[in-house]
């Protein structure tokens, strides 16, 4: 699917249950070449950075089998330490081998990951740790060699928190000799859910959810069975939906809790919601208002959901400020929403948004997944059609965007 066309001002109604979560089983994939045996994984989304993760797997030699939503991956044989750069150009989370390739062989042969054009994104704090527990690290033109004997446990500081830092972190400590203690982790639910997971591998991690994960170092792990939770960015980019389209509906399979600066941002906006332990209703009538914002490292606003917000902003009552503190790169949906007729200025870092409804279809183009669906999001305020070209970058992360908002009464389609 390279095109979607959204045709805009129907409301939503209905329920969907929602997708594994991309972010906490792409760390659990890689995770999985740690032991020399099988993992069962389910729930896993089938989207096109997990059938790249399965590519890379096959290629150093796991055995994997994906039926339905439930992989089976089977590390025992590995043969290669060397991943192809163009699965690492083509997907960030491919960084994530080099911990569990380190701590599994003592080896990793990568290179600088790419990804969506969402900003720099250096891997320096990845590479420290790794220095840190005793690796060493040799660049040589594009290609990034990681190795060592024997990791030995330490301390490792992070200056701020990085999601895929703790998460290469944590895999390369796994099986290293003695203590290794994590200062300044991340702290978001996909770094518990690894910890879980890795906990259930028989890794020994203490200190999950807080920002100081203490690792004692394993000899080996055993064969496990694991179910990913609902994606709470795919959740919220529903949540923003209804906020744009109105309506009610029920998101299922989620922990709203995990959701708490979402929700209370929806509730700040005008909308009506409640929460089970499971799902989450949110009622959305007449238009939302525009508030002041500021991603932020988890519990606050996530920078995965901030241009979606912005696409709800464009359509809202009132004038809202963003202020996007992670990724330098995350306002390049704007341009796209200018297409629509969107009024926003970015200044630096902020972007400030005069709300105007109905938005005006046209033609616009995805230029990295959540930038992608938040156009999608905008189509729903739209008066006519909303044509979304490269749509590729949004089946990075969605399993299907036009099943699931068209089960809930969007008109929309997708097209080659
Ligand atoms: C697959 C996955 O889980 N992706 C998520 C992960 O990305 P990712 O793990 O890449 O994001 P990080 O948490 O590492 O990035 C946070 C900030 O730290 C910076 N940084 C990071 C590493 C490093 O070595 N040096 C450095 O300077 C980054 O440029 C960014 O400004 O967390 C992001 C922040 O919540 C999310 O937007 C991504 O969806
Ligand atoms: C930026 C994202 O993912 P990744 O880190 O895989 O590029 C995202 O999920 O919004």
């Amino acid at each position: 699917m390279s095109v979607i066309q959204v045709q805009g001002l129907r409301s939503l109604k209905g329920e969907i249950k929602i997708q594994g979560s991309k972010n906490a089983v792409l760390p659990m994939m890689a995770a999985a070449v740690l032991h020399k045996g099988t993992t069962v994984i389910h729930n896993v989304p089938r989207i096109q950075d997990v059938f790249c993760m399965l590519g890379i797997l096959e290629h150093i030699g796991c055995i994997c089998r994906f039926d339905g939503h439930t992989l089976t991956i089977d590390a025992r044989d590995l043969t290669q330490a060397e991943i192809p750069e163009e699965y690492i150009k083509s997907m960030r989370s491919s960084i994530m081998l080099s911990g569990s390739l380190l701590g599994r062989t003592g080896n990793a042969v990568t290179s600088f990951p790419g990804g969506c054009s969402i900003g720099e994104r250096p891997i320096d704090l990845h590479l420290s740790a790794f220095r840190e527990l005793g690796a060493i690290i040799e660049e040589q033109g594009d290609k990034l060699m990681v190795s060592a004997n024997r990791l030995m446990g330490s301390h490792i500081y992070f200056p701020f928190p990085s999601v895929g830092a703790t998460e290469n972190a944590l895999m390369a400590a796994v099986y290293a000799q003695g203590i290794t203690v994590i200062h300044g982790a991340a702290k978001e639910p996909e770094i518990i859910t690894l910890c879980e997971f890795l906990n259930n591998m028989g890794a020994n991690i203490h200190g999950t959810g807080t920002s100081r994960l203490t690792v004692t170092g394993v000899r080996e792990l055993c064969d496990s069975e694991f179910t990913v939770a609902g994606d709470r960015i795919v959740a919220g980019t529903y949540l923003m939906a209804v906020m744009a389209a109105e309506g009610d509906i029920v998101l299922q399979g989620i922990q709203p809790g995990h959701m708490a600066s979402a929700i209370s941002l929806a509730d700040r906006m005008g909308a009506e919601l409640k929460r089970y332990e499971n799902c989450l209703e949110v009622s959305m009538s007449g238009r939302p208002d525009c508030i002041d914002v500021i991603t932020e490292p988890y519990p606050g606003f996530p920078t995965d959901l901030q241009s979606q917000l912005m696409a709800v902003m464009a359509s809202a009552k009132g004038t809202g400020r963003i202020k996007e503190t992670i990724f330098e790169g995350r306002f390049g949906t704007a341009k796209e929403l200018h297409k629509l007729g969107a009024d926003i200025i970015i200044e630096g870092k902020q972007a400030v948004i005069h709300g105007l409804f109905p938005l005006k279809g046209n033609r616009v183009t995805a230029t990295d997944l959540r930038g992608g669906a938040a156009l999608v999001v905008a189509g729903l305020a739209c008066e006519g059609v909303t044509e979304i070209h490269e749509c590729h970058h949004i089946e990075r992360g969605y399993e299907d965007i036009c099943r699931d908002l068209s089960s809930l009464g969007a008109a929309i389609r997708g097209m080659e």
